[in-house]
């Protein structure tokens, strides 16, 4: 029996109980987190065996400990584990965006001989919360493992044996270097993404409507405005120093777009699109990073009682799961908008097929 204790049971912290209990039958999986709606809703789904009652109190039984919760909240629990009389062989990891504060905070651990392994799966979503989670969130995606210095390989083959049902692809990187690396991949561009938003909702603060004629561009550009503002507070505080110079390059960057557009260099400005374009085409998306973690279906709703009942009853009849279900307001003079997320493909476009079958308008895949 291996016993495993995840504390921060949201979007990551579930999908990877989830992928754990697929791959090793004896796991007992203890979750820990402040929202207690989020536990009791994981226990009775199967995702967790036990709630525990805090890190202090089940840390000692634990084989493997993996902190899952925002970055600074792992960083303090690293440091209480350190007060703790832990099992000899113990690994402890993490899964959080950051990786030289959490790396910092597990220092007092390593110099007690305790197994640390930063870790970091790149794949996620807009999406938080255990009711997100989905085991299939990692697979072929790349997942960076931060080693102490004095970790034996011993130790790092093992958590990745035990994390083999994530289906994802391990790669060793140093703290430094990871942190610039998802600097630029993905935490600038959050905040790009988030600036966006802000910006035009404040041009547009007189015209509340003019937002609802946003279209593919802003859309594609800003679904990762919609993450959880707790944990990107957390990735800027813990990464300040390489999104800075990132940014610095940035302003640059758009500084000398706007000159060459004033300057009307039309040389200037192709050169510009042409080499993004032949980049962003060159990358495949079957060989990029992880296959998109939700898959969504976007249905007409008619404005009578019971018509989003009539297509979740289609979707219950079948047994397809359902990741998450809301209501669009993006038309106000149509109908509304329902959008259904699904985990995998097959169960988008089965649900698709059925919906079609029974004359239900579907609009268009995301
Ligand atoms: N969302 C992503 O795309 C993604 C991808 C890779 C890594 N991460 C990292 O993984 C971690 C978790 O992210 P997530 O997307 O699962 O977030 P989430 O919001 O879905 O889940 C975080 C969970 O931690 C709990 N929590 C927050 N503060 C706590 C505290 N003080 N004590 C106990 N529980 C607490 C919350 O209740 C929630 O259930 C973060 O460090 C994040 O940076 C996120
Ligand atoms: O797909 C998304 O929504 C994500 O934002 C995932 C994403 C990313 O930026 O790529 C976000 C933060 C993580 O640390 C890793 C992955």
């Amino acid at each position: 029996m291996t016993t495993v204790i995840i504390e921060g049971l949201g979007l990551i912290g579930g999908s990877l109980a989830l992928a754990l209990k697929q791959e090793v039958a004896d796991t007992y999986l203890i979750g820990l987190d402040q929202n207690l709606s989020s536990l009791r809703f994981a226990k009775q789904a199967g995702i967790i065996d036990e709630i525990g009652t805090g890190l202090a109190a089940v840390a000692p039984q634990a084989d493997v400990i993996i902190l899952a919760t925002p970055v600074e909240k792992i960083a303090a629990s690293l440091r209480l584990l350190a007060t703790l009389t832990l099992k000899p062989n113990v690994i402890i990891t993490d899964t959080g965006s950051t990786k030289q504060v959490v790396m910092a905070a597990a220092a007092p651990l390593l110099t007690q001989g305790v197994t640390v392994i930063g870790g970091h799966p790149m794949a996620g979503s807009h999406k938080s919360g255990v009711h997100a989670a989905n085991a299939d969130l990692f697979r072929s995606a790349y997942y960076f493992l931060v080693p102490g210095q004095q970790t034996a390989p011993l130790q790092v083959a093992r958590l990745q044996r035990l994390l083999a049902g994530t289906n994802a692809k391990f790669l060793q990187v140093e703290p430094t270097e990871h942190d610039h690396i998802v600097g630029m991949l993905s935490h600038v561009p959050h905040m790009l993404a988030a600036t966006l938003v802000n910006e035009t909702t404040q041009q547009f603060k007189d015209s509340p409507t003019a937002l609802r004629l946003a279209a593919g561009g802003f859309r594609d550009m800003t679904r990762i405005a919609s993450s959880d503002p707790q944990m990107w507070a957390d990735i800027l505080l813990t990464n300040t120093a390489p999104i800075q110079q990132i940014l610095h390059r940035y302003i640059g960057d758009l500084t000398d777009l706007e000159q060459a557009m004033t300057a009307r260099d039309q040389t200037a400005l192709l050169d510009f699109f042409n080499q993004a374009k032949v980049t962003r085409d060159a990358i495949n998306p079957q060989k990029a990073g992880a296959i998109p973690g939700f898959f969504d279906v976007f249905v007409d709703i008619p404005d009578r009682t019971g018509a989003i009942a009539e297509v979740t009853t289609i979707l219950a009849q079948a047994e397809i799961q359902l990741v998450n279900i809301q209501v669009l307001e993006t038309r106000e003079e149509l109908n509304g908008i329902l959008q259904i997320t699904f985990a995998s493909e097959a169960a988008q476009q089965q649900a698709q097929q059925l919906l079609a079958a029974q004359q239900i308008n579907i609009l268009r895949r995301a």
